[in-house]
């Protein structure tokens, strides 16, 4: 739950200001197909793809190293604040993988890619992931921990769940996110 504190950090000081672009979450487990879509995304639209584990990486927003899943552990706090005054100015296509520490208020938008696990099981083989990490990921994707995460996060209406498992789902889903843009910008127009 947000707190008051918490909502007014974005709030703008003249009420009813909003964001001259949408912020745009797209989530889902490992080898969904997140950075495919995000990319092609902020290639054609020109928005601004922030991948969040490199962003985290590349700004020292990773604490210890998690031997069980072996992966670095985020300092969500540091990570949040340094991306406050992007998010703010909107126009931003956030990539992770997970999706509840983010504040509600920063997307318009959640779309929660999904793969059927045969598929997420050989995209992630390829991918080198084994042992553990390999089966807790296709759990992850199986048990639909994301999609649930996001409707526990997000207003039901602002989430959309895709489905990531051919090229032809990609066309589709980059159509679909290119329509909801344009109607962003027809609906918001100052
Ligand atoms: N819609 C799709 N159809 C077929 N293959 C896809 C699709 N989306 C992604 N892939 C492939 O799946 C793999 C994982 O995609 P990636 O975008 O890296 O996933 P993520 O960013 O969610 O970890 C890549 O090899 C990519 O080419």
């Amino acid at each position: 739950m947000e707190s008051e504190e918490d909502d007014m950090d974005c709030a703008p000081v003249v009420p009813n200001i909003k964001r001259d672009a949408p912020n745009i979450l797209i989530t889902g487990t490992p080898g969904v197909g997140k950075s495919t879509l995000c990319k092609k995304v902020a290639e054609t639209t020109g928005m601004n793809w922030l991948e969040i584990s490199k962003i985290a990486k590349e700004n020292n927003c990773l604490e210890e190293y998690d031997e069980v899943y072996q992966c670095p552990v985020l300092d969500e706090d540091k990570l949040m604040d340094g991306l406050e005054e992007t998010m703010c100015q909107g126009g931003n296509i956030v990539d992770y993988h997970s999706c509840e520490f983010f504040p509600e208020r920063w997307f318009d938008v959640v779309f929660v890619l999904r793969t059927d696990n045969t598929t997420l099981y050989d995209r992630l083989i390829k991918r080198g992931y084994a042992g553990k990490k390999l089966e807790d990921n296709v759990d992850c994707e199986i048990f639909q921990v994301v999609l649930d995460e996001a409707k526990n996060s997000y207003k039901e209406n602002l989430i959309h769940e895709l489905s990531s498992v051919t090229p032809e789902n990609l066309e589709q889903n980059l159509e679909k996110i290119y329509l909801w843009i344009q109607h962003w910008f027809e609906n918001n127009q100052t």
